[in-house]
Parts: structure tokens; C-alpha cells; sequence
């Protein structure tokens, strides 16, 4: 669909780029010129992730531990990127979600989620804007969010406000920064069923309803990866670079059809709850394990 040099020159971080769709996103860059780094808190899985996007790209990629909920972590992860050169472009993918009745949060809880959407992306935007102003070089940023931003989510309800949250931040530093020459944008996808995703958000055969599934979605499937690179490479070339402050949706119609949430688990039971949180801290204790950081 592109020419295979389309971001040659370009220096993209995608943050959480080792799994799911940021290591989608990353392979998209890679295979069309530009310099990837990825970062996350497990080096093993960024290693993994770094050969796999070599490999499926031919292109150049490379990892950076960092915890995007802690800004210090995110500075030196920025100043050795910059060591070697400017980003031209961010991608806030880095996430945090799982299912749980609103009333069952503690704080710790929502500040988890909280921390790593809402704060990550403002503290990551905030590090390459500030060098890009200081430079007086142009950038790109784009956040990963989700159609929740129009809609709110039952049962997910820290991850809907801290997405809506940064969907405000990509309008007003839109604004802010037009005129130095730094466009924000986020995307707003559907499902696209990823490990990562699907652990935390459909653990139980009973929680299968709307928001995970594709038999209400208006094209009646799931998203493509390839879809999903496609609209990264547009939006991070220069070639749309009159596009800023917008949230594009890319969900095959599912919030327009309204089934897009998780209100259909208003029929589970406490005991359903229990087993749900029990499946989804059983991911959260593996992936625990092989962290970094
Ligand atoms: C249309 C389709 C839309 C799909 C949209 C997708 C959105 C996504 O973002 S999917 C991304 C999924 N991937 C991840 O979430 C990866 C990163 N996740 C994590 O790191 C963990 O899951 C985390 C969010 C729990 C954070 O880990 P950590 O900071 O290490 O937190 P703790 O394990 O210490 O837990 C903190 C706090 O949260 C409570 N908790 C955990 N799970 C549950 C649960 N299922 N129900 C209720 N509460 C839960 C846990 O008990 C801790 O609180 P305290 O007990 O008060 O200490
Ligand atoms: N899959 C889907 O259908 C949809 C996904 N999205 C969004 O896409 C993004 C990716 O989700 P997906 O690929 O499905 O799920 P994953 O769980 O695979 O991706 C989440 C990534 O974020 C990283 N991450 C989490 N916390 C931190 C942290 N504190 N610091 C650094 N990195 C962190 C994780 O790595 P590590 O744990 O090693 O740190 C992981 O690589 C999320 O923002 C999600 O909201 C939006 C709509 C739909």
C-alpha cells in the first residue's frame, strides 16, 4: 500500500512495542525505513520482540527497558535514544487494563491502570516535546486509545476514563504545539484480540460479551494487524502531515453499533467475579515474573 520507503529517516518509539499490537505497529515501521525502539519492563520478551521485528521487517529495531508509569524511568530511557539521535515520532501504547465491577477497585488498583495510561502517555509526550521544541525540530506523536472515549465501558471503568483523559491531551497539545511544527494524534481500534488483551478482558468463557467479540461488530470480524499498521504508517508519514488533534476510530463500526463495551456482564454472579479475577491474576503473576523492572 506504501512505498517501502515512506519513513525512511524516521526514529519511532513505540512504548509497550514488545507484545500485542505495539509490536505490530513497530514490524509496520521497520518494514518501511524507519529506526524503531520499543520499550516495556521485561527484557526477555523485548529481546524476543527486537528479533522478531528484525526478522519480519528486515528493517532496523532496538529495545529500551522503562516503566512508563515512572517519569525518571522515562527520562533515561528519552536521553539514551537522543544520545544517538532525535525521535521524529512517539507512539503511547503502553497500557493497562482488566476486567472488574467498579465498586471492587481499591486505589492500588486504579492507580495501576491510571499510572500507565493517563500519566505514561503524558509523561512520554511531555519528553520528546520538550526536546523537539528545545531543537526546534518537527514530531509526530500518536496514542493508542480506544472507542471507549466516546462511549465509557462498564466494568473497565479506570481504563475508559484514563483513554478519554489522554484523548483531551491529544486535542489541546494539538493546539499547543501546531505551531511548532508537532502534530498529535490517537487512534481508537476496535478489538484486535491480543494475549495481552484477551487475559485481562475475557479470562472466562462467561465473560465473552460486545466488546471482545465479532459477531455484533458492523464488518462482523475482528480487526487485521495489517489494518492497523497501515493506519500507523499514514498517520506517522508525512504525506497526511495536515492531520492533527484528531482520534481515528478503526473498529469495523462497533461503537457506532453501540455493543462495543462490557455492559453485558451485568448477568455475572459474585462467584463468576471471583473466578474472573482469580484467571486474570494468574496472567498477572506470569508476566510478573519475568520482569525486568
Ligand atoms: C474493544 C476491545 C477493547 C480492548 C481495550 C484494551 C485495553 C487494554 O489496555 S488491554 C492491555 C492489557 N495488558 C495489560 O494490562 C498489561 C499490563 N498490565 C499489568 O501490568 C497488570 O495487569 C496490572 C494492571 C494489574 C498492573 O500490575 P501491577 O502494578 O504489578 O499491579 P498489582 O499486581 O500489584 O495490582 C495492583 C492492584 O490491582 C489489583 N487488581 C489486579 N487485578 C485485579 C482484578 N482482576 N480485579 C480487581 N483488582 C485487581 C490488585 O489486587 C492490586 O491492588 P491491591 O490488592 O489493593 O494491592
Ligand atoms: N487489543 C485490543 O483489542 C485493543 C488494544 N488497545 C490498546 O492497545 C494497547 C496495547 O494493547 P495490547 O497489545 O492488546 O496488550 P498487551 O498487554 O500486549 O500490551 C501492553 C504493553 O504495554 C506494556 N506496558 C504495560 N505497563 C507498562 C509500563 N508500566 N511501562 C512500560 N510498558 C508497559 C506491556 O509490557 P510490559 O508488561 O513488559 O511492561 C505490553 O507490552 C493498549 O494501550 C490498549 O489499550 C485499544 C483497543 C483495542
Amino acid at each position: 500500500m506504501f512505498d517501502a520507503a515512506v519513513l525512511q529517516g524516521k526514529r519511532i518509539l513505540v512504548t509497550g512495542g514488545g507484545t500485542g499490537l505495539g509490536k505490530e505497529m513497530a514490524v509496520g515501521f521497520a518494514a518501511h525505513g524507519a529506526h524503531v525502539y520499543i520499550c516495556g519492563r521485561r527484557k526477555e520478551v523485548l529481546d524476543l520482540a527486537v528479533a522478531e521485528i528484525r526478522e519480519r521487517s528486515r528493517g532496523q529495531a532496538d529495545a529500551l527497558i522503562a516503566n512508563v508509569r515512572d517519569p525518571d524511568s522515562i527520562e533515561a530511557m528519552m536521553s539514551a535514544i537522543w544520545a544517538d539521535g532525535p525521535l521524529t515520532g512517539l507512539v503511547n501504547n503502553a497500557g493497562a487494563n482488566f476486567l472488574a465491577p467498579t465498586e471492587s477497585l481499591s486505589p492500588r488498583g486504579y492507580e495501576a491502570i491510571r499510572s500507565t495510561v493517563m500519566d505514561g502517555s503524558f509523561y512520554a509526550s511531555v519528553a520528546c516535546g520538550k526536546r523537539w521544541i528545545a531543537a526546534g525540530l518537527p514530531g509526530v506523536i500518536i496514542s493508542n486509545l480506544v472507542t471507549w472515549v466516546w462511549t465509557g465501558s462498564a466494568y473497565v471503568v479506570p481504563a475508559a476514563m484514563a483513554k478519554a483523559a489522554v484523548h483531551a491531551m491529544t486535542m489541546s497539545l494539538a493546539v499547543e504545539w501546531g505551531p511548532k511544527g508537532i502534530r498529535v494524534n490517537a487512534i481508537a481500534p476496535g478489538p484486535f484480540p491480543t494475549e495481552g488483551a484477551w487475559d485481562k478482558l475475557n479470562p472466562l468463557a462467561e465473560t465473552g460479551v460486545g466488546a471482545t467479540q465479532a459477531d455484533e461488530v458492523p464488518l462482523r470480524r475482528f480487526g487485521k494487524m495489517d489494518e492497523l499498521r497501515n493506519l500507523l504508517i499514514f498517520l506517522m508519514s508525512d504525506g497526511c502531515s495536515y492531520i492533527t488533534g484528531d482520534t481515528i476510530s478503526i473498529d469495523g463500526g462497533h461503537h457506532l453499533a453501540a455493543p462495543s463495551t462490557f455492559a453485558g456482564l451485568a448477568k455475572l454472579s459474585p462467584a463468576d467475579w471471583q473466578r474472573a479475577r482469580e484467571a486474570i491474576q494468574a496472567s498477572v503473576r506470569k508476566e510478573k515474573e519475568t520482569r525486568s523492572i
